[in-house]
């Protein structure tokens, strides 16, 4: 491992181990993972499969009958331990995210503050799970509807961010009892083991929360079929999480998927275009465009199309782009060389369908590590690939509408329906146009929309389910209902 890279993260936060049970585990082969800037190793983590899933199962298991019995301030008194040690450790955590997804730091110490905002939130939130009474059939009947966890948890994550999408899940999922198998990215394995060691440092059982590293395949098996897990909850590709929410139908698992999007961002006439510009650089290029709320198509009206195209080339091309380590750069390398070659394929096929290049493209070979320069096309087909497909890149294609219905038609044009963003001065319009589209959530002259208050999630093929807000606790919970009649 370059020690350099990783100056800022204390060694016993870097740990080359699954945590099962309460223990460190390095049994099994092992997973190489790289730092997406350099090329460089990282380090390895064990490759660990079926076999050690279920006995994490087993873990989870046992553990759940006291975690579940503790008293919900109980359970919040652990979580604020934990969050006071994710924001002790702000820049230990990081680097390791910087180390392995290769985001700047300053967005991965964003993130950081992000993922503790959920441990935070659900700190409070586990003390308020409230059930209900109301009277029954007969005088001398009564009804309680109580809310109880749902139980082992199974957690699947990407890589994107790779501390937020997980304590999204694993704060709410604590807070009411429940208890968890992760298996995280194989490409950012670290950051979810020092969560996990920050855990055990604030207080969580062994078996309450537990990180298996390793093959996706054989460990997903064990996640989606063993019955004893009793929610599955996945955030990462639409085809993946199709596929994983086939498998746990067989055991009638609960199931939530946070899957992938196609976000459009409109900027109509009216619109106050300095604030539309800088909606659409945040939306579009945070985390250099990895992320599934990221502004994919962004459609413009012709009145104020060629005076948004010219603003937001100035701004893109003044962009810095490199090792998220080295400064402060803008633009941080992409996860891999696959995603490289998406961003090419989108930006060729959509100059072939007639889009111009105004800033941008390829980046020169002599760029070491995943790296796609932030590049702005203009007068792209709603026929071309990045309309059609997530790019997953830093690459915003501007396609034309006339009318706010061809707008609405262009937009709800996707099977994905996650993110979508409006920039107009109208509150008539704004109101319209936000109840016509068919996703999951709106910005209304904002280009960002995700924080620990807002229920995060899509419909459609964005999958189902909310994470994060007043709702997010819901997916962890089941609901009893108790009759009773007094005795004589
Ligand atoms: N809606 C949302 O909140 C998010 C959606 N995504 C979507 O995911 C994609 C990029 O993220 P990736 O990590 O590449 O997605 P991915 O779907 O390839 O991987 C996500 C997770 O699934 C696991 N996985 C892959 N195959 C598996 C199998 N057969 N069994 C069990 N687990 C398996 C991976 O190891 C990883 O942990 C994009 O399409 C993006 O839009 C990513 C992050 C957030
Ligand atoms: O995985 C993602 O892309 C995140 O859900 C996006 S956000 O929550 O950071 O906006």
């Amino acid at each position: 491992m370059d020690t350099a890279r990783f100056a800022l993260s204390r060694a016993d936060l870097r740990i080359e181990a699954a945590y099962i049970a309460g223990g460190w585990e390095t049994g099994g082969g092992h997973i190489a993972v790289h730092d997406p800037a350099t090329g460089l190793l990282v380090g390895h983590v064990p490759n660990l499969g079926a076999v050690a899933a279920t006995r994490a199962v087993d873990a989870a298991a046992t553990a759940l009958g006291d975690w579940r019995a503790r008293s919900g301030k109980e359970r919040s008194a652990v979580l604020r331990r934990w969050f006071d040690a994710l924001r002790d450790h702000r820049d230990d955590l990081a680097s390791i995210i910087t180390g392995e997804q290769g985001k700047p730091l300053a967005e991965a110490r964003a993130e950081v503050d992000y993922g503790a905002a959920f441990v935070e939130w659900f700190a409070e939130e586990a003390k308020r799970v409230q059930g209900f009474v109301t009277g029954g059939p007969t005088a001398d009947s009564r009804i309680t509807v109580l809310r109880q966890p749902v139980g082992v948890v199974a957690a699947v994550t990407p890589w994107n961010f790779p501390l937020a999408m997980i304590t999204r899940k694993a704060a709410p999922a604590l807070a009411v009892g429940c208890t968890m198998v992760l298996k995280p990215s194989e490409l950012t394995p670290f950051t979810a083991l020092a969560l996990a060691r920050l855990g055990e440092e604030a207080g969580i059982p062994g078996g309450v929360f537990n990180v298996v590293t390793g093959a996706p395949g054989p460990i997903g098996d064990v996640l989606t079929g063993d019955p004893r897990v009793r929610k599955f909850t996945f955030t990462g590709s639409t085809a993946i999480g199709k596929m994983l929410a086939t498998r746990c139908a067989a055991t009638v698992k609960r199931v939530s998927l946070e899957l992938g999007g196609n976000a459009p961002l409109l900027v109509f006439d009216d619109a106050d275009l300095e604030a539309a510009v800088e909606g659409a650089l945040a939306s579009k290029f945070r985390n250099a465009g990895q992320t599934c709320v990221c502004a994919n198509r962004v459609l413009v009206q012709n009145g104020i199309y060629d005076a948004f195209a010219s603003q937001l080339a100035e701004r893109v091309a003044t962009m810095t782009m490199g090792d998220g380590f080295v400064r402060d750069y803008q633009i941080g390398p992409l996860i891999d060389d696959r995603a490289v070659q998406k961003a090419r394929r989108h930006v060729e096929d959509a100059l072939e369908k007639g889009a111009s290049l105004l800033v941008g493209g390829p980046s020169a070979p002599s760029h070491r590590g995943s790296f796609f320069r932030p590049t702005v096309l203009r007068d792209v087909s709603p026929d071309a690939l990045l309309a059609r497909e997530e790019t997953f890149g830093p690459v915003a294609g501007l396609i034309r509408f006339e009318t706010d219905a061809e707008a609405i038609a262009l937009a709800n044009d996707t099977p994905a329906g996650l993110a979508a963003y409006v920039f107009t001065r109208s509150a008539d319009r704004m109101t319209r146009i936000a109840e016509a589209l068919e996703y999951g959530m709106i910005g209304l002259n904002t280009g960002l929309i995700s924080s620990e208050l807002a229920p995060f999630g899509g419909i459609k093929e964005s999958g189902y389910g909310r994470e994060g807000g007043q709702l997010g606790i819901d997916d962890y919970l089941v609901y009893k209902t108790v009759t009773r009649v007094r005795t004589r």
